[in-house]
């Protein structure tokens, strides 16, 4: 098959402004999604995403005896029943919420599952999630490799208790745990052994979608989870406009001079995404709500930061190209374990923002981002879709920048190239 031609990103020799709704969360449909099909009865999920993450879940949920009925704006859930045991294999694809996620559903069941995904995911981090199963007392087949692709032989029996993990490269190992731990025989008393936990507003809209379904969880102190056996109530829920993906149009407006209104940004909400409202003051920037919207708008320059992105890594990339083209240095740390993502994302900034003639350089656990003159090249995306996300922001202040495989943005962002083809022409 030959490889897409890259795409020209939009550029601007004037102010960006625009309005855009973006769909909905990566992490809460999925999260949602996995709730629904381990409830007491049939959910709906309104406004979901529909993007190669959640697709991948979909089917994932559906091999393991869910039913997912979709309707455009609305699909309906149908737990997953009397447990087969017949050998089922999922594809993981690159998500990260499908390879750490899933596993532990099929833990629940009576059925060899194989998780394989793209040829990334294989160095993805995963020895926490099969150590995390054996630990539970199952039987995973990975031949050594700590690593998809690798088999669960479920037994129909999890007996639960305490479980102590190193989550220290991903938060998605506690919230995997998390979201089957009701339905462990004796419930779940999970303790994070590392020294550093990132992410954390990901576990706690893991918390917080739990307790919206009554299962019963006590923190006792931090880094240590007791989830009550009992039932996940069924719910119909609203999902959230990704807030993390809203960053793009953000970071569009404050590098360009202009301003953006992102429609429907929630008045209370668990996203990491959230944390826009304190990091674009911090480039210089504003925000005000007008209404159910939040408007953004670059200040009179953008100067540099310097922040700890550990509780929001999946920001950095779209924080680094708005730094890169900001008035003074940033730096940009506590996120040493986004070296674990969907690629280096440390190595694949760096080098990308040097090769447009950029002054980045990684640092132990971040970057620092050097302002310079940069000039068109070809941006690699290395099948990251924030990667693609970086490039956008750097196109629209540097000329003749081609985006390598812009359609990689499908894992969170259906359509993205045209619908920033549809904001240039219509602002
Ligand atoms: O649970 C989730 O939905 C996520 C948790 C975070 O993962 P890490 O803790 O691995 O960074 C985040 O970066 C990812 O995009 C989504
Ligand atoms: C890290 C990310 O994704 P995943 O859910 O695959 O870990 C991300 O979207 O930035």
């Amino acid at each position: 098959m030959t490889a897409p031609l890259p795409w020209l990103a939009p550029h601007r020799t004037s102010p960006f402004v625009g309005e855009v709704l973006v769909p909905g969360s990566k992490s809460l449909t999925n999260r949602v999604l996995i709730l629904a099909a381990l409830g007491d009865g049939p959910s709906t999920v309104t406004r979901p995403l529909g993007s190669r993450d959640t697709q991948l879940m979909t089917a994932a949920l559906t091999a393991l005896g869910a039913t997912v009925q979709r309707d455009a704006m609305t699909w309906t859930v149908t737990p997953i029943g009397s447990a087969s045991t017949e050998p089922v294999t999922i594809d993981c694809g690159l998500a990260g919420t499908v390879m750490r996620f899933v596993p532990l559903l099929a833990a629940l069941g009576s059925a060899p599952v194989t998780f394989d995904g793209d040829e990334h995911a294989r160095i993805r981090p995963m020895a926490t999630t099969i150590a995390t199963l054996r630990a539970l007392g199952l039987r995973v087949d990975d031949e050594g490799r700590g690593s998809l692709p690798f088999t669960v032989h479920g037994t129909g029996h999890v007996a639960g208790g305490e479980v102590s993990i190193d989550a220290s490269a991903s938060s998605q190992f506690v919230s995997a745990l998390l979201l089957v731990g009701a339905r462990l025989e004796r419930g779940l008393d999970l303790r994070h052994t590392g020294s550093t936990l990132p992410s954390m507003p990901h576990i706690e809209m893991t918390v917080a979608e739990l307790r919206r379904r009554g299962v019963r969880i006590d923190v006792p102190e931090p880094g240590r989870w007791i989830v009550h056996p009992g039932t996940i109530d069924a719910l119909d829920v609203e999902i959230e406009p990704d807030l993390s993906n809203a960053g793009v149009f953000i970071a569009g407006a404050l590098v360009t001079g202009g301003s953006v209104r992102i429609r429907s940004w929630p008045h209370d909400t668990d996203q990491a995404g959230d944390a826009w409202r304190t990091i674009v003051p911090a480039f210089g920037g504003t925000v005000r709500r007008d209404g159910d919207d939040l408007v953004f708008a670059a200040g009179d320059r953008l100067r540099g930061v310097e922040l700890d992105l550990h509780d929001v890594g999946e920001l950095t990339p779209v924080i680094a190209a708005i730094a890169a083209l900001a008035d003074t240095p940033s730096r940009l740390s506590g996120v040493a374990h986004l070296r674990g993502h969907e690629t280096d994302r440390l190595a694949a900034l760096v080098t990308e923002i040097n090769r447009l003639g950029g002054d980045a350089e990684e640092t132990e656990d971040g970057l620092v981002v050097r302002p310079r003159t940069l000039h068109g090249d070809t941006f690699r995306t290395y099948d990251d879709h924030r990667m693609a996300h970086a490039a956008v922001v750097l196109g629209l202040r540097v000329p003749d920048l081609l985006v390598e495989n812009v359609v990689t943005t499908v894992k969170t962002y259906p359509n993205f190239a045209p619908v920033w083809e549809r904001l240039m022409t219509s602002d």
